[in-house]
């Protein structure tokens, strides 16, 4: 397997939106070629952060926790993706900014779709729970979702597929030199 540059490729947007679905696509693309490593918002809530909640205090905790296991794998020229809901811009930045300090790739990949394609969307049923107030503080809709300003990838999943959403992201990283020659042809 060829070694390639790590680098953090951070998913943000609302519960439905698309992240767990892309990621886990670009993941299965990139893994055959280079060290990849995905970061799901469930999977991390289970284990590093198990026991936080939903105020804004636990979310930027739990973004602080992704954002540093992801630095320290990609230290190790592992291609990090994350897909947390992430609703802050401050943390975003604050993830951002100690990637880049320590010389890490930063991507940030922004998967939009209207709050109504989410609500008919519902593919876990979270939204018909959190609108009839059985979830508070649910983003979207009683806790905010402050999407990003200027995103390196913005992938609108109610308006085009998912295989065109994961070339995007795939021609993203291959413009900045940081996709193995084989994933390229995926
Ligand atoms: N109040 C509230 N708001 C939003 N989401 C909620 C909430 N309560 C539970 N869930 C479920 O938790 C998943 C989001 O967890 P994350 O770790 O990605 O969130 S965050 O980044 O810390 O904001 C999210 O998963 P996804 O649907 O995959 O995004 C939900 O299934
Ligand atoms: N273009 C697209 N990109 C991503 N997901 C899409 C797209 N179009 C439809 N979907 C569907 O939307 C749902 C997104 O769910 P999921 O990936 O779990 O979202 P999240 O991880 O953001 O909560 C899936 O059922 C997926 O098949």
């Amino acid at each position: 397997m060829q070694q390639r540059p790590g680098f953090i490729l951070w998913f943000t947007g609302m519960s439905g939106a698309g992240k767990s679905t892309l990621s886990t696509a670009v993941a299965r693309q990139l893994s055959p070629v280079q060290r990849v490593e995905l970061l799901d918002g469930d999977e991390v809530r289970t284990y590093l952060s198990r026991g936080l909640g939903f105020s804004r205090a636990d979310r930027e905790e739990n973004v602080r926790r992704i954002g540093y296991v992801a630095r320290v794998l990609a230290k190790h020229e592992v291609g990090v993706i994350t897909a947390a809901i992430s609703p802050y811009k401050s943390s975003r930045d604050e993830v951002r900014a100690l990637a880049t300090q320590a010389g890490i790739p930063f991507l940030e990949c922004y998967v939009q779709a209207s709050l109504d394609a989410l609500i008919a969307r519902d593919v876990k049923g979270l939204y018909k729970k959190a609108l009839a107030g059985e979830i508070p503080h649910f983003t979207g809709v009683s806790d905010p979702y402050e999407p990003p300003e200027s995103p390196e990838i913005t992938v609108r999943s109610d308006a085009e597929t998912v295989e065109a959403g994961v070339e995007r992201i795939l021609d993203t990283l291959r413009d900045r030199g940081l996709l193995a020659p084989a994933a390229s042809a995926a």
